[in-house]
């Protein structure tokens, strides 16, 4: 299983100082920062778009931080040249968005960005399969796409437990509901990249919860 990485969803964060926030949970141990770009029309809910990634890029250089772009969007083609010029590292678009998988994935990674894919919770894991060779990560949603601080679905553990047993060194990430009481959950089921808006930002100590989670994942490596 690849390594553990931890990354905070700056939803949860404050969105009048996005520049502390993300320099904060730098600071505080994250690996990757989880920006969540949703357009109101793929889901019930609107964040920000490429102008504000590029404002946030403007004040964490590139190589510093890893943009981890989560595109709850219909048309994801769309965006993929925007996300690119703002500062992007991964563009994770959803399966459901699209019909043309392999032509967008080749089209994130020759705008020179890492390319994902995320299922919402009733999109069977099976649907990736044949993607995985050409992808670099795969989003097993644990909450249906909209809104942070909703609880985490136990249910669609079986689906992470299927990928990471085809793919075992697949980066396998986990959004929504991820905190203390369901790390544990996620990581046996084999899911190495966490996302966690709330579980960090609402927490006491979030570099003690950043470093909580990291170990969770790592103590089921070892197993
Ligand atoms: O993509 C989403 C929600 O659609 C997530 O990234 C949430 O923003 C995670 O927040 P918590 O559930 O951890 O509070
Ligand atoms: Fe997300």
């Amino acid at each position: 299983m690849p390594e553990a990485k931890i990354a905070p969803s700056i939803l949860a964060g404050d969105f009048a100082n996005l520049e502390a926030e993300c320099k904060r949970m730098m600071k505080c141990g994250s690996d990757w920062l989880h920006i969540d770009i949703m357009d109101g029309h793929f889901v019930p809910n609107l964040t920000i778009g490429a102008p504000v990634v590029t404002c946030i890029r403007g004040k964490l250089p590139k190589g510093e931080s890893f943009f981890d772009c989560h595109m709850m969007v219909s048309d994801p083609e769309r965006w993929v040249d925007d996300f690119a010029k703002a500062g992007g590292d991964l563009y994770c678009f959803h399966y459901e968005a699209t019909t043309e998988h392999e032509a967008l994935i080749d089209k994130i990674h020759a705008a020179g960005m890492r390319a994902g894919c995320a299922i919402k919770p009733k999109t069977p894991a099976a649907v990736v399969f044949d993607l995985v060779p050409k992808l670099d990560m795969v989003l097993v949603m644990t909450v249906e796409p909209g809104f942070g601080g909703q609880k985490f679905m136990k249910d669609c553990m079986p689906k992470v437990e299927e990928l990471r047993s085809k793919f075992p060194d697949l980066d396998i990430e986990v959004d929504g509901g991820l905190s203390m009481d369901t790390i544990d959950i996620a990581a046996d089921a084999g899911a190495n990249v966490i996302v966690a808006g709330t579980g960090v930002f609402k927490a006491k100590d979030p570099k003690e919860a950043i470093a909580a989670l990291r170990a969770a994942v790592n103590k089921r490596q070892l197993k």
